[in-house]
């Protein structure tokens, strides 16, 4: 649905529509107001003074005899102006404060979320009401004082906003493509968060007119001769018993007004599902610093990663998903990894990214990417080497691109950033590229935006925006896990013929081992945060030594498998990040687990031929034939018998 759908379908409920139609008398009366009943709300007549309420004057007259209801209507064009600059202020100063983090980085983006949290927990009119005597008496100083009194409200509510859209993929794509902060903050969060602002920056115009009625009546708003609701009202109440409809007159106006603003930012947030407040997430890079490069990597390993990790701060100290992974891709070459969800596979993929995000740490012995060491690279290197040879492509299709802006603009924007072409130019590269990824009609695509593109497509031309400048390597998380089988498959074939065609490496993460199994050259089977086995992709099934590799194989279903029984699953849960278990993280799990495998930690071992495999029992594999799950009605086991076959088949079954 477009936005004006939206909003029209706002609008068409009762109470959208009630509360439109009244915001809007307002603001029709505060601009013809002072025009139609300017002159007769200063006509002073000494003859009428302080009359109460008459068919003449139907609020009574005040001390100069001037019409006291001419001048509440007239009165409505200063309170809405100068309560709408006040919200434009706190709407302006919370986006500067708001948008710290993502700007300033981690620390200053600490120290001003800190003094965010201070202020909002203030009470609004006492902050208000400080800055009003820093400010001093005056129209222009309560706009200053409720402007800044409301801005830590706006700045926490645009901080939980950016922090949300920060965090799509769309945002970390711009970031990985190098696009500058300033450039993702303006193009690509503001975008996203305009509505929610928009919204709640209405119901705090009824707030601030509140709040400007308010300081007005205590005489720190509005000064003689000019006046407003609050000043109109403070003067009523000096003769309420006289006149009460002096001072009932204002404060009605007062709330119905407020009411006004308040019911339709209400309504349309309602309507439109927009978020009305939150909580912060603080963004931010890496922190952690790791030793120095040993030596150069060899020239057609583009990918060189020693003992990486990854560890998140938990309640009982740091939790380690990632710990301690070695990995190498070469020149065109696509490696696969596979393992159960939580194994540490995407974390993997975005800390080689420098994409894990403040409170994450990452630590490496080494981390080089085409020769160049990322953990000490300078901020331009990063963003060049990750900006035109790295390209991501995510699980989700839909969150891949930033929704506000058409597929070739977005494209376009790697080639100008990096390749520092034209306008023009860029577009045509983002209309070469989509066809490049077999989008049909291309120039025409181009135009549109994500939510006219199907979910292949979207996958489809997020690859293509990674070939905006000219990869060396493209890391696709989860790429086809979305997508329907067909539609798997072309996605599939479209990183093969990449491959083929432009000699980039790829590094597949799927949980799926049968596609990676399909399109890799070589297979890591992660675990636990830890790579278990390392081994050529074709070799899979004969040469599998490790038991979980071997039992995600046999939780394939192939041309073989017996329909009628339910599919097998591996025993028990993945270890528990927050407390891996002290020997083999699979030992719990594993059939042929001893003593020792429950108490050390196998080291991942290589081979002559350069497969790696970490199991005190590797030498003792057999075919995965061997290696077969058993299943009852309570679902599905390892056999007793059968993993002592497999235990005792020993090295005479490894021909
Ligand atoms: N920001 C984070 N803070 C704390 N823990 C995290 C964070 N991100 C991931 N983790 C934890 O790290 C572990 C590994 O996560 P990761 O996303 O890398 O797994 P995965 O193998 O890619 O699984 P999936 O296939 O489900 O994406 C999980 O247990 C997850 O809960």
């Amino acid at each position: 649905m477009t936005w004006r759908a939206r909003w029209l379908g706002v609008l068409r409920t009762p109470v959208g529509a009630s509360a439109a139609a009244l915001l809007g008398a307002v603001l029709l009366l505060a601009v013809l107001a002072p025009v139609l009943w300017g002159a007769r709300a200063e006509a002073m007549d000494t003859a009428q003074i302080l009359r109460p309420a008459s068919g003449a004057h139907w609020a009574g007259t005040d001390g100069l005899g001037r019409d006291i209801f001419a001048r509440v209507l007239v009165a409505t064009g200063t309170s809405v102006r100068l309560a709408l600059a006040a919200t434009a202020l706190a709407v302006a100063a919370g986006l500067v404060l708001g948008t710290a983090p993502l700007l300033l980085g981690v620390r200053l983006g600490r120290l001003v979320t800190a003094v965010v949290h201070i202020a909002v927990a203030f009470p609004g009119i006492l902050l208000a009401l400080s800055f009003a005597v820093v400010f001093g008496a005056g129209a222009r100083g309560a706009v200053l004082a409720i402007g800044f009194a409301g801005a830590p409200s706006f700045a926490r509510l645009t901080q939980t906003l950016t922090a949300a859209v920060a965090n799509r993929d769309f945002v970390a794509a711009a970031r990985i493509a190098g696009v500058g902060r300033v450039r993702v903050l303006l193009r690509h969060v503001l975008p996203n968060v305009g509505e929610p602002l928009v919204v709640n920056a209405t119901i705090g115009a009824g707030g601030a007119l509140l709040a400007f009625a308010g300081l007005s009546f205590l005489g720190l708003g509005v000064q003689p001769p000019g006046y407003d609701w609050g000043r109109l009202l403070g003067e009523g109440l000096n003769g309420i018993y006289l006149n009460p409809a002096a001072a009932l007159i204002p404060g009605a106006a007062v709330v119905v007004a407020g009411l006004a603003f308040n019911m339709f930012g209400e309504a349309v947030a309602k309507g439109l599902g927009v978020p009305t407040g939150g909580t912060f997430r603080s963004l931010g890079r890496r922190a952690e610093p790791a030793p120095a490069a040993v030596a150069p990597a060899p020239s057609d390993v583009l990918l060189n990663v020693e003992e990486l990790r990854v560890s998140f701060p938990g309640k009982d100290g740091p939790v380690t998903p990632v710990r301690g992974v070695s990995l190498t891709v070469r020149r065109g070459e696509t490696v696969g990894i596979v393992g159960e969800s939580g194994s540490g596979k995407s974390l993997t993929a975005l800390a080689i990214a420098q994409l894990i995000e403040q409170p994450g740490r990452v630590g490496a012995r080494r981390l080089d990417f085409l020769g160049a060491d990322l953990l000490t690279a300078g901020p331009r290197t990063l963003r060049r080497l990750l900006g035109t040879s790295l390209a991501m492509v995510f699980q989700d299709p839909a969150t891949s691109f930033n929704p506000t802006r058409r597929i070739g603009t977005q494209l376009a924007e790697v080639a100008r950033e990096h390749l520092g072409a034209g306008r023009r130019a860029a577009h045509e590269r983002a209309v070469d590229r989509l066809q490049a990824v077999h989008i049909p009609a291309a120039r025409r695509r181009a135009r549109q935006f994500p939510h006219e593109f199907s979910g292949g497509m979207r996958q489809r031309a997020m690859i293509g925006m990674g070939l905006m400048g000219s990869p060396q390597l493209i890391i696709a998380d989860e790429p086809t896990t979305a997508l329907d089988v067909t539609v798997q498959q072309r996605v599939l074939r479209l990183l093969a013929e990449l491959r083929a065609a432009e000699g980039v490496a790829i590094l597949l993460i799927s949980h799926d081992i049968g596609v990676i199994e399909q399109v890799c050259d070589r297979v890591l089977v992660m675990y636990a945060g830890r790579i278990v086995e390392d081994l050529p992709a074709a070799e899979l099934r004969s040469a599998a030594r490790h038991p979980y590799t071997r039992a995600l194989l046999a939780a394939v279903p192939d041309l073989a498998t017996d329909r009628d029984r339910p599919l097998p699953v591996i025993p028990g849960r993945p270890a528990d990040p927050a407390a891996p278990p002290p020997g083999c993280a699979f030992a719990p799990r594993c059939p042929l687990a001893d003593d020792h495998c429950l108490t050390e930690d196998p080291a991942l071992v290589s081979d002559d031929a350069g497969r790696r495999v970490a199991c005190w029992h590797a030498d003792r594999y057999s075919p995965p034939s061997a290696f077969a799950l058993h299943t009852n009605t309570h679902g599905a086991y390892l056999c007793a018998e059968q993993s002592e076959a497999v235990v005792t088949a020993g090295p005479e079954h490894e021909a």
